[in-house]
């Protein structure tokens, strides 16, 4: 059994951004930005925010963050979204989710500028994805996708079970698979049999934030475990959605939760943010040029 050391490779990952961002700071004196919207006092939002904002920091961009409370009005918001859309200081944006439940989510994540859409929930980027184009792609999957080439798991002809069909989490981790030509299963709440299902994968990838929905007896042997799910324990320890210590016993790869998923999905929106301030850079050059 090896760890998928998300950890590890997300620290890789940063430097190589930070090397990136010194250079684009040097070539054309612009400093890659990204704005974080924020709403109500959820602590666990908060401090997601606030991981952001240090990775940001450790990396050299410009961030700003918008605190909004729980009462604010959608209009509102609305003039926050369009005030970052055309902020030239801003290369990306992110709507911290969920939102309140009188909240249109839907039509906020609309309004972002597709360009600035560092998140990759906007239809226009969604739309690319499933299409296969280049766009932006949700940090949560891309940073699945870098860990799985990082320890040279090819999913080419793989059977691959995704658990959860989120539009953050679980639709764009089938696309980005199919895109790679795995063989692709997507389960989810109305599944029936579910070990009826993983048993079949040679690549699982779970994230329903269900604790230990995943155990031994739905595996097969030498199976590639990526834990996506977050829950945290009575306890208040943090844990992912696999029995970890008996199902690592029959895996080849497995992700360690924390220390897996979680620090790449850090890692693909600074690698994001950079790839927007690195387009913006090169419009603006080309708008002057002109
Ligand atoms: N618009 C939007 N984009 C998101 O990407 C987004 C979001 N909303 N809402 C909430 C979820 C959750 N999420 C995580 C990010 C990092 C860790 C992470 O780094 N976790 C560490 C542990 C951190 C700790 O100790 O608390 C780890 O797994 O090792 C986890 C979860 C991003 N999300």
């Amino acid at each position: 059994m090896q760890l998928l050391d998300g950890r590890a490779l997300s620290k890789k990952i940063e430097q190589k951004v930070s090397d990136e961002v010194k250079e684009l700071k040097s070539t054309c004196g612009c400093t890659p930005g990204l704005a974080v919207v924020l709403v109500g006092q959820d602590p666990a939002s908060a401090a997601y925010v606030n991981m952001k904002k240090k990775a940001c920091d450790r990396v050299g961009f410009y961030s700003i963050s918008h605190e909004m409370p729980e009462t604010i009005s959608q209009e509102a918001i609305e003039k926050t979204i369009i005030g970052l859309n055309n902020d030239s200081n801003v290369d990306g944006i992110l709507i911290q989710l969920p939102l309140p439940p009188h909240i249109d989510t839907t039509k906020l994540l609309e309004l972002v500028d597709p360009a600035k859409d560092v998140d990759g929930f906007h239809p226009y980027n969604v739309g690319r994805l499933v299409t296969n184009l280049d766009g932006f792609v949700p940090c949560t999957p891309l940073g699945v996708m870098e860990l799985l080439h990082e320890y040279d798991i090819d999913v080419k002809g793989k059977n691959c079970c995704v658990v959860g069909a989120s539009n953050i989490v679980g639709k764009p981790m089938a696309a980005l698979l199919l895109n790679a030509d795995a063989t692709v299963e997507i389960c989810h709440i109305f599944t029936d049999d579910l070990k009826k299902h993983t048993l079949n994968a040679d690549i699982i990838l779970c994230g329903v934030g269900v604790i230990n929905l995943i155990t031994e007896d739905m595996v097969k042997d030498d199976v590639v475990i990526v834990d996506i799910g977050v829950s945290r324990t009575k306890e208040g320890k943090l844990v992912g959605d696999v029995d970890f210590e008996n199902v690592s016993k029959k895996s080849s790869y497995i992700t360690p939760s924390p220390g897996g998923v979680g620090p790449m999905t850090i890692a693909m929106l600074l690698s994001n943010t950079l790839k927007a301030a690195k387009i913006n850079a090169k419009n603006m050059a080309e708008t002057k040029e002109s």
